[in-house]
């Protein structure tokens, strides 16, 4: 059952943050652990919801699962259970997140067969598949799809490597497509391949493992087919869209926060991204030092025109922060246009932040234009629902800033993606209750 937060906001915080173990990195390396008979051992694993449900579903396939402590489990595929992919029971958890789906790749490649409700994850616009399943076609899988049941199956006596060329960078595509060819047989090159660290987490964690790709970081990736693969141990990086959201929350509540280990080298274009935007930020060594700031300015371009933030594939900004960089223009001073270009329905939450007072124009479902109120009038808590999880974050930044009290409900959404958030911001001295 999802629960609620009552925020009473306006104060100004204080004090230092670390970040939690990347979301979406974890659920790539989680299904990574298919594709061994041996142990993988995996640290810094964040404790939220969609991650602890994909445990839960590689327990429920016979992957043994072992605690060793809070974060840090060890896995071992030796036995799977295929009944279970079969079962009702799979239907339903498998359709709980968005990234279950890339238990298929790992599936086929070592099992020889796949199968797939569709996957759950954020309503934030269409959420099409058909790159991963050309990709896995291209292998040489044959794929069907029962429209009844919402259900997919893959099916290969043996993979074959070849050039693979995306219709577009997705995430999760690509990554479903490497797990497959990294055991097929040959030579396999992805181009318009996703290149996000998330990625390139995965990739490196493989050639641990045994794998042979080359180009990690770039959009042609080179994978020489093994025979099988062996155990290995693996460290999630810290999780960038947190790390944006906590340099947001500084801004927009002007406050000083430290935002520990960061991994300066991995954050691309996300700290100048929030510089654009007025907001002082600081590296110090591997932290982010965001000093208390009474106002900050949005730049414009070079030739004087409104700035436009918008997202694009790796190493373009990412669209999960998006829904941040929009809260905190709310009051910045100066305009700025918010172009969501990959997803259809992420912006639809600005109508909550206009009820509080901000001024935007929503253009269209892909973007909205963002007068800043350069602090001079505060945003009015108010009563909302967290429609996905990153404009939930976003919502419980405006909150944090805005005068009186807030409530929001439907934080099952913000739980799938930050661990005890509420903890550690009553930590940094946030006025936050869950109920
Ligand atoms: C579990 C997980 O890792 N989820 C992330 C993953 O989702 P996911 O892997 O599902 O997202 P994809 O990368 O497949 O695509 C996201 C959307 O962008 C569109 N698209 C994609 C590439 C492109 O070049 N042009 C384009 O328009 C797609 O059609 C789709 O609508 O990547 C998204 C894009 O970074 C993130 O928002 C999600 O948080
Ligand atoms: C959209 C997201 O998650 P998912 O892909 O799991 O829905 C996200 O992490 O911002």
């Amino acid at each position: 059952m999802s629960g609620t937060f009552v925020i009473r906001g306006g104060k100004q915080l204080n004090g230092e943050i670390t970040p939690q173990g990347a979301k979406n990195e974890a659920l790539q390396i989680l299904c990574a652990v298919l594709l061994t008979d041996e142990e993988v051992r995996i640290k810094n694993i964040p404790d939220i919801h969609d991650v602890n449900r994909l445990i839960e579903i590689l327990g429920d396939f016979g992957v043994k699962v072992t605690k060793n402590a809070h974060r840090d489990y060890t896995f071992k595929a030796d036995e799977v259970n295929f009944n279970y992919i079969k079962s009702p029971e799979f239907k339903k958890d498998g359709a709980r997140l968005r990234g279950s789906v890339m238990l298929l790749g790992p599936m086929l490649a070592r099992f020889g067969e796949a199968c797939m409700p569709t996957p759950g994850g954020d309503k934030i616009g269409r959420r099409r598949l058909d790159t991963h399943f050309q990709g896995f076609v291209e292998l040489g899988a044959d794929f069907s799809y029962d429209e009844d049941n919402a259900f997919y199956t893959l099916k290969a006596k043996e993979l074959h490597g070849k050039f693979i060329l995306l219709e577009e960078a997705s995430v999760t595509g690509t990554a479903n497509i490497i797990m497959a060819a990294v055991l097929a047989k040959g030579k396999t090159r992805i181009y318009n391949a996703a290149c996000e660290p998330y990625l390139q987490q995965l990739c490196k964690m493989l050639n641990r493992m045994g794998a042979n790709i080359s180009g990690i970081g770039s959009n042609l990736l080179t994978i020489e087919g093994v025979s099988h693969l062996h155990g290995t141990d693996h460290t999630m990086l810290p999780d960038m869209v947190e790390i944006g959201s906590w340099i947001g929350l500084a801004a927009m509540t002007k406050s000083n926060i430290t935002i520990k280990d960061v991994n300066w080298n991995q954050l691309g274009v996300i700290p100048s991204t929030f510089r654009k935007l007025g907001i002082e930020l600081e590296q110090q060594g591997d932290d982010i030092i965001i000093p208390a700031q009474e106002n900050y300015r949005i730049q414009k371009f070079i030739d004087g025109s409104i700035l436009t933030v918008s997202d694009a594939p790796w190493p373009g900004f990412t669209p999960d922060l998006l829904s941040i960089v929009l809260v905190v223009a709310t009051q910045a001073k100066g305009t700025v246009l918010i172009h969501q270009k990959m997803f259809e329905s992420r912006l639809f939450f600005v109508d909550k932040l206009i009820d509080m007072g901000a001024q935007i124009i929503l253009c269209d479902p892909h973007r909205a234009t963002v007068v800043g109120l350069n602090h001079e009038f505060p945003l009015r808590g108010t009563t909302m629902t967290s429609p996905d999880i990153r404009a939930g974050n976003a919502l419980l930044i405006a909150a944090l800033s805005a005068e009186g009290k807030s409530i929001i409900h439907n934080i099952e959404q913000i739980d799938r993606g930050y661990e005890n958030i509420d903890g550690r911001l009553r930590a940094l001295g946030a006025d936050i209750q869950r109920i």
